[in-house]
């Protein structure tokens, strides 16, 4: 490949990787394996991992703190014998990652007057769920408009309203795994999005709770073809300025160093590319900008806390509660204290999503824990529960390397939409769980994509790329976009090589 860099004083290097979350460090491993050794990843955070984060929490009996994973925490999906298996499952076995089956109907249910049995609305969404599964793919087959999840919930006949126990029931099962309400969601994407991962795998998820976090996997991975502290990764530099053309990549540096690469791997998360913290040289041409700010970055945000005793029950792992005014106001619970998880160690844990995340990520610790005890002490008017002696959580909307969690699909959008967010500019290419058109929002999506961009580029460094027809070359984009998506682009070429028709059947 012909190539000048723009700037003598810049480190020279074949593929830049921007990124070392699990995308970059599969894409890095793609071209290793090719034995393209000449890379460089540069990373904002000191370690590995991305959105794969952990933190120490509380106290364990002989006091050292607990770990756990502010970020991704469950493999999603994991695999049958002689299916195809969740490329993460594989590697969290290969690396000893400590994990336990999370058993989704281990689940109590409470609202303002304490314990109240509104289980079985669970069935009646479940049964919503699967008219509304095959509506979509009606939609998907015939290539007719999109809906919101919202309007495919109700004409499968499951309709909330005011209901608040429905509507807790309904975020459990829809914002907790997509961290966006039904009306906010693709129809088609969503349940695709489902399908590919719990069909296609396993229903099972797996929450980790290995005590080296869950980044020993990706470190894993990345000790195959990294030594330890290997001179090609650049750990705590912030990329600020990629300027790209046909030619190459140049990458600027907050510290003021600088990168010429003759092709450069874009890993950063869609919430970086949507804040405008990295500048782009020439700005991103419309069709791109426009696939960057058409999909939505969610926040999912768990919010912990380590009490004196485990006043809830420390046989179930999920407790349910319906705000009786705030649809998504702290509605799951998750014990940690629970046999096969971290038992003993008084640690339950809220999530929050979307909207209801935001507001909360803005006000001070001190208000945020005040809530969350006043919806315990609803939630067991029984107990007494004295103060939390540890509470954290994370802030995922303002943080400057992540700005927000994973992305979703909106309502509407169209696997060309989505190709444009994939496709390379010039010698920029990107990658990410965002650029997964089957798996987005899971660290599979990312692992795939990583992949992909590896092989794609190190085709064209003149190896062979191993992704097999439509996925090797440059990326296709589309300049004009058409309204709906024909069946005949569920293909490679627009990142969909697993057929969208998984049924249940594992
Ligand atoms: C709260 C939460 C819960 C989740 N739960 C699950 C789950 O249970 N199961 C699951 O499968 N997935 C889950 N996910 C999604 C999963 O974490 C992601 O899909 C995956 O980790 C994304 O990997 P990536 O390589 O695409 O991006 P990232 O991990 O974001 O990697 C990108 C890297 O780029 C770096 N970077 C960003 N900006 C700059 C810059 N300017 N300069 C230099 N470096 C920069 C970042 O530091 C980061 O390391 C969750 C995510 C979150 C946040």
């Amino acid at each position: 490949a012909v190539f000048e860099p723009r700037d003598s004083k810049c480190q020279k290097t074949t593929v830049a990787i921007l990124g070392a979350g699990v995308a970059g460090i599969t894409a890095a491993q793609a071209l290793s394996n090719q034995s393209i050794t000449d890379f460089l990843i540069v990373e904002y955070n000191g370690d590995i991992g991305g959105r794969m984060a952990h933190k120490n929490f509380g106290k364990k009996s002989d006091g050292s703190p607990y770990v756990v994973e502010l970020g991704a925490n469950w493999v999603q999906g994991l695999g049958t014998d002689g299916g195809p298996e969740n490329p993460i499952w594989t590697f969290a076995k290969k690396y000893n990652i400590s994990n336990e089956y999370s058993n989704y109907s281990s689940i109590l249910t409470y609202d303002q007057t304490g314990y109240n049995d509104y289980a079985s609305l669970i069935d009646d969404f479940g049964n919503a769920y699967s008219t509304m599964e095959q509506n979509a793919g009606y939609i998907l087959s015939e290539n007719l408009q999109d809906q919101s999840a919202r309007a495919g919930l109700a004409l499968a006949g499951w309709k909330p309203k005011q209901d608040m126990h429905k509507q807790a029931v309904e975020w459990w099962q829809w914002d907790w795994e997509l961290s966006y309400t039904p009306d906010e969601s693709s129809l088609v994407f969503g349940i695709t999005g489902y399908n590919l991962t719990f069909y296609q795998y396993s229903g099972a998820n797996n929450f980790v709770i290995d005590q080296r976090g869950f980044n020993a996997l990706v470190k894993g991975i990345a000790s195959t073809f990294l030594k330890p502290n290997d001179s090609r990764l650049l750990l705590n530099t912030i990329v600020t300025n990629i300027a790209y053309n046909k030619n190459g990549v140049t990458v600027t540096n907050a510290d003021g160093s600088c990168i010429s690469a003759a092709y450069a791997i874009c890993t950063f998360s869609l919430g970086v590319l949507q804040n405008d913290v990295v500048t782009f040289e020439p700005a991103l041409p419309d069709w791109k900008q426009t696939a960057i700010e058409t999909f939505q970055m969610g926040t999912y945000t768990k919010l912990f806390l380590q009490f004196d005793e485990t006043f809830w029950d420390p046989d179930t792992q999920f407790f349910l509660y319906a705000s009786p005014t705030v649809r998504g106001y702290y509605p799951v619970w998750q014990s940690l204290s629970t046999p096969g998880f971290l038992p003993g160690s008084n640690i339950i844990f809220a999530t929050a999503v979307g909207h209801e995340s935001y507001r909360i990520e803005k006000q001070s610790d001190e208000d945020t824990k005040a809530e969350l005890m006043a919806v315990l002490r609803e939630m067991f008017p029984d107990k007494h529960i004295p103060e939390p002696k540890a509470f954290m959580f994370p802030r995922w909307t303002t943080i400057p390397w992540s700005y927000g969690s994973y992305s979703n699909w909106p309502v509407g959008t169209t696997l060309e939409d989505h190709q444009n967010l994939r496709a390379n500019v010039d010698r920029l290419f990107f990658a990410g769980e965002a650029t997964s058109a089957e798996y987005f929002g899971f660290l599979h999506g990312a692992w795939f994509e990583g992949r992909e961009a590896g092989e794609r580029i190190a085709g064209m460094l003149g190896k062979v790329c191993k992704n097999g027809d439509g996925g090797c070359g440059e990326y296709k984009a589309y300049e004009t976009l058409h309204g709906t998506t024909p069946e005949s682009e569920y293909s490679v070429v627009n990142g969909w090589p697993v057929s969208s028709f998984y049924d249940i059947g594992f």
